[in-house]
């Protein structure tokens, strides 16, 4: 601490503040504000210097040097509203499960639900960041005894008429009770972007067939708990010391694969998903709870990307990289994608032979949050394909217990169906029934386009031709081209080609011509009248051939695949270095527009949200911190002047030279805004 006194000060300008009300509630993520955001104003950015290295030396300020003043800029938000503290009581938690409930009436509820009860729901679900003030409050209450540096002036009962938000009205009418994870129903702003990017494609499909197979969703791990500052006090233990539990680990966000389901349908009605928070910590060591852990339940063959941040600056270039972080296959697989955030250290945990009264304590550590794009894969064996009408639904429903749509007419099927074939016991197959295939659907034309990448699973393909067409060769010779078109892999893939309709005159006459053709290429069809169920154990007895062969052949590979995925947590752990980063890895910017200094950093940034600045100790420790990691050194490097705003992670400041090296605030300002209960620091 020794460099504070000689050097520079931080202190949070909020302590000459009127009132003490905004004090307490005062959260410097709020400080800054959206429009503050150091990412936003990247593009106006002058100058790019790095801390280590790269400072280019800049005239020192002529005012004093030595010892310089920060002062934190007062907050802009109103913090006295009511609406954000209603859902204060919000705990989330449990598993999420899907439930067939959330499919069923999406069509009609997609097209009622409004927007305003959504965008209402949203911001409710937003203000759990208020839960801080819930902790901080119940801090307040273990020192109400020491209170000879409170004002007990009007303002402190506004706070507690803000603090009045046992309206448990608002919470009732969010419909979140305690311990219930929270998800959000009906079209986002986020469901309609998600639908203009494949409304080109899809235009036409009425919206309950859209997305089916792809959804987009919002995962948020767990806030930790805040660590308190507390004090033994007992009767005959004189100087108890601290006592301070930390706070709880937040819950964390699972990806986990549920063989019940087969669609992502569920996601377009539940899109937020949010692990419940840490509990904070108490007095008596007593340390908090961990949040409660969140469960995103997907079907089998689900791949997992990051998305894109729905309404973030970046410039959409259409086919932006997304990068896969997870294919979850097997019923059961689970993956860890977000960790829940650290719980902050109570006072307990500061002691040092040094500092044996710390008066000093942590937020909790904000949980991690990303949005994902869901991709289902269908997980079949074997894919029927062909042109529209060719009875490929007709041959699913005969071959196995399914029951897909039959009717005369193209595009009956508009989502794939599937069907467990059996032989035996032990020997059975999933048979995928696919949209029909028109020319031109690699490029997007009907409706088989969308679901084609849906073979790419399947192990070896049935090609059913419409014996009944004008031309069945060109038919066949059409759907052939489509696929090689579409993916050479799903070309390259086995397949079995079964000749329809054999019952009609019109196809049984053609069916020697096509038999012929397709020989002189090498390939043996069946024929078949799946009507009639002429023929079809053949059909799929050969593809059963088929594919047993390929097992067998990819039984090796398989095992180490599984193998190599069994430990799936790799998500987090990247995530989770990410924001450990160290705390001197940080670059400074100075902003063209506004003329703020930005200190942009990972391992800072976390350090600022982690700071409880409700407590002096945390202003000594902050400016010791920046002090130490070289921030103040190479903001004077950099040419800083007295007032300039020093934006450092989402902490606004202003700074201050000052001739003395003692600039730290007044005793007035501190006595006269002082928001802390405990013993004053001397
Ligand atoms: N006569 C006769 N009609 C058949 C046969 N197989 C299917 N059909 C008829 O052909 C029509 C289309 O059958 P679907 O099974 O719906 O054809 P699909 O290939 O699934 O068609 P889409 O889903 O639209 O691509 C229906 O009216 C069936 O009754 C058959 O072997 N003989
Ligand atoms: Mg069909």
């Amino acid at each position: 601490m020794a460099s504070i006194s000689i050097n520079c000060f931080f202190t949070p300008q909020a302590l000459a503040r009127p009132t003490r009300t905004k004090k307490i509630f005062a959260k410097p993520s709020n400080v800054s504000g959206k429009t503050r955001n150091p990412r936003k104003t990247n593009l106006h950015r002058e100058a790019e210097l790095k801390s280590r290295g790269g400072d280019k030396p800049q005239p020192v300020s002529d005012a004093g040097g030595e010892a310089t003043t920060y002062t934190r800029l007062p907050p802009r938000e109103d913090f006295s509203d009511v609406s954000l503290l209603s859902s204060s009581y919000l705990n989330f938690s449990e598993e999420v499960k899907l439930s067939e409930s959330n499919v069923a009436g999406v069509e009609e509820n997609v097209d009622t639900l409004g927007e305003n009860d959504e965008e209402d729901k949203e911001k409710e679900a937003k203000s759990d960041d208020d839960e801080d003030i819930w902790g901080n409050y119940r801090v307040l209450d273990v020192f109400e005894g020491n209170s000879g540096l409170i004002d007990e002036d009007d303002d402190d009962y506004e706070d507690d008429e803000v603090f009045e938000y046992g309206d448990e009205t608002d919470v009732e009418k969010s419909g979140v009770k305690d311990g219930e994870a929270i998800c959000f129903s009906g079209e986002e702003e986020e469901e309609e972007e998600q639908e203009d990017e494949i409304g080109v494609k899809e235009k036409g499909v009425p919206a309950v067939m859209r997305c089916f197979d792809r959804a987009k969703i919002y995962v948020k791990a767990g806030d930790g708990g805040n660590g308190v500052v507390a004090f033994r006090r007992e009767k005959f233990v004189p100087f108890g010391g601290p006592s301070g539990g930390d706070g709880g680990r937040g819950g964390n966000v699972y990806v986990e694969v549920d063989g019940s389901m087969n669609s992502l349908l569920p996601f377009r009605k539940s899109v937020h998903f949010r692990a419940g928070r840490g509990e904070h910590g108490r007095g008596k060591m007593q340390s908090g709870a961990k949040g409660v852990d969140v469960v995103v339940k997907v079907a089998p063959g689900t791949v997992v990307r990051q998305a894109r941040e729905v309404g973030s600056e970046a410039v959409d270039d259409g086919e932006e990289e997304k990068e896969v972080l997870l294919e979850l296959l097997h019923p059961g697989q689970r993956a860890l994608v977000l960790p829940g955030g650290r719980g902050g250290r109570g006072n307990a945990s500061f002691k040092s032979g040094m500092n044996k009264v710390p008066r000093i304590a942590e937020n909790g550590e904000e949980g991690p949050e990303m949005w994902l794009d869901l991709e289902l894969k269908l997980v079949a064996d074997v894919g029927i394909v062909g042109a529209p009408n060719a009875g490929k639904s007709t041959l699913l429903s005969v071959i196995s217990a399914a029951q897909p749509t039959i009717a005369n007419y193209p595009f009956t099927t508009l989502l794939p169906n599937l069907g467990v074939v059996s032989f035996d016991y032990d020997s059975t197959m999933v048979v995928a029934d696919l949209p029909g295939l028109l020319e031109g659907a690699h490029r997007g034309f009907g409706l088989g386009h969308e679901f084609l990448r849906h073979t790419e699973r399947c192990s070896a393909l049935v090609h059913v031709v419409d014996g009944s067409a004008p031309q069945p060769e060109l038919e066949f010779e059409a759907v052939r081209l489509e696929l090689e078109l579409f993916s050479p892999e799903i070309a390259e893939k086995p397949y079995v080609v079964a000749y329809n309709k054999m019952d009609l005159p019109d196809a049984y006459e053609k069916w020697p011509m096509f038999r012929e053709t397709l020989r002189a290429r090498g390939i043996e069809p069946f024929c078949m009248s799946a009507v009639q169920r002429d023929g079809t154990h053949e059909v799929i007895s050969s593809v059963y051939e088929l594919l047993k062969k390929y097992r067998e052949a990819n039984a090796e590979a398989k095992g180490l695949y599984d193998q190599a995925n069994e430990n799936l947590d790799h998500v987090a752990k990247k995530i989770d270095k990410e924001r450990r980063a160290a705390i001197n890895e940080f670059k400074i910017f100075r902003d063209s527009g506004t003329r703020a200094w930005h200190v942009v950093g990972a391992g800072l940034q976390r350090f600022v949200q982690m700071t409880n600045w409700r407590y002096m100790d945390s202003d000594k420790r902050f400016q010791h911190v920046l002090d130490a990691c070289g921030v103040n050194k190479s903001l004077k490097n950099m040419g800083v002047k007295e007032g300039d705003t020093v934006i450092v992670g989402e902490m606004e400041l202003v700074w201050h030279d000052s001739a003395n090296g003692s600039s730290r605030p007044t005793e007035s300002n501190k006595t006269s805004t002082d928001s802390v209960r405990w013993p004053q620091w001397k």
